[in-house]
């Protein structure tokens, strides 16, 4: 199955002072079904701002944005909220687990009403223990590491096996052990679930996982000149030994 994510003329700006600065200008882009995608690029250069407009937390200003099928840029907010919850998996840096419940219930959450209770918990026992956190899974986050929070974050992404994930630098506030399983438990479940991935990193040694590396300089013109092109160099030079030694190279 092809284009998966199809990016036609898409175009968004923020404001800034009296007029627009312009972010996002993505020609013509598309993923495959399945692929794992690291994205890179230098800081502000609006690789977060990419993944929520493909997350559908920001609107698109032009263009036609499809993702798994739905046309993301005619959709009102509404719209992309029920897009969002039911095709989309979101891991983020900092976890955002609801600190006032346990972590099972931060799952559960997020799990169909239409599923009774023992199917919930069923479904839930295997994935805590897929990830190594069948023992804590009735704990507060706050009781958890960060590894083990950001696993359960995962867990939540990804319980409902959306087609699509994106994560936003998912390993930034872990060490590079505890990232580098991150990660690949991150790779893994997109795997098993048959979902495309898309992942923000500035560690160059844990993008060498994806089989996909995508500078984002190469689609988006905003970017052209300069900064994007320094950022192919460094990635380019950079081999992933060079970068674990330099504890990984940051953009
Ligand atoms: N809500 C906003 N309003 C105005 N400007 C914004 C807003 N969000 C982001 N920006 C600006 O847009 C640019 C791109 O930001 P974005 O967070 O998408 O970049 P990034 O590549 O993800 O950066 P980083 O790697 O540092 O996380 C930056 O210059 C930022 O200051």
């Amino acid at each position: 199955m092809a284009g998966i994510i199809q990016a036609k003329g898409i175009r968004k700006s923020y404001k800034y002072q009296q007029g627009l600065l312009p972010i996002i200008d993505i020609d013509n882009w598309s993923a495959e079904s399945g692929d794992a995608i690291a994205l890179l690029g230098p800081s502000g250069s609006g690789k977060s701002t990419f993944l929520h407009l493909l997350g559908g937390v920001l609107p698109v200003d032009q263009g036609k944005l499809e993702v798994a099928g739905h046309d993301v840029s005619a959709m009102k907010e509404s719209e992309r909220d029920s897009y969002r919850s039911s095709a989309v998996g979101y891991v983020f840096q900092d976890f955002y687990l609801i600190p006032s419940l346990t972590v099972k219930q931060n799952v559960e959450l997020v799990m169909p009403k239409t599923m009774n209770k023992s199917e919930r918990t069923k479904l839930m026992d295997e994935w805590f223990e897929r990830v190594g956190l069948q023992d804590r899974m009735n704990q507060l986050p706050s009781r958890l590491s960060r590894g083990q929070q950001q696993r359960a974050a995962i867990i939540r992404a990804m319980i409902n096996k959306p087609p699509i994930v994106l994560a936003d630098e998912p390993t930034g506030s872990l060490d590079f052990e505890t990232g580098s399983s991150v990660m690949r438990l991150l790779l893994d479940m997109s795997r098993e679930n048959g979902s495309t991935l898309i992942t923000v990193t500035h560690d160059l040694h844990l993008a060498e996982l994806f089989p996909v590396k995508l500078q984002f300089a190469e689609i988006n013109s905003c970017l052209k000149g300069q900064q994007g092109r320094d950022a192919s160099a460094a990635l380019a030079a950079a081999s992933p030994l060079k970068a674990a030694a330099s504890g990984g190279w940051r953009s």
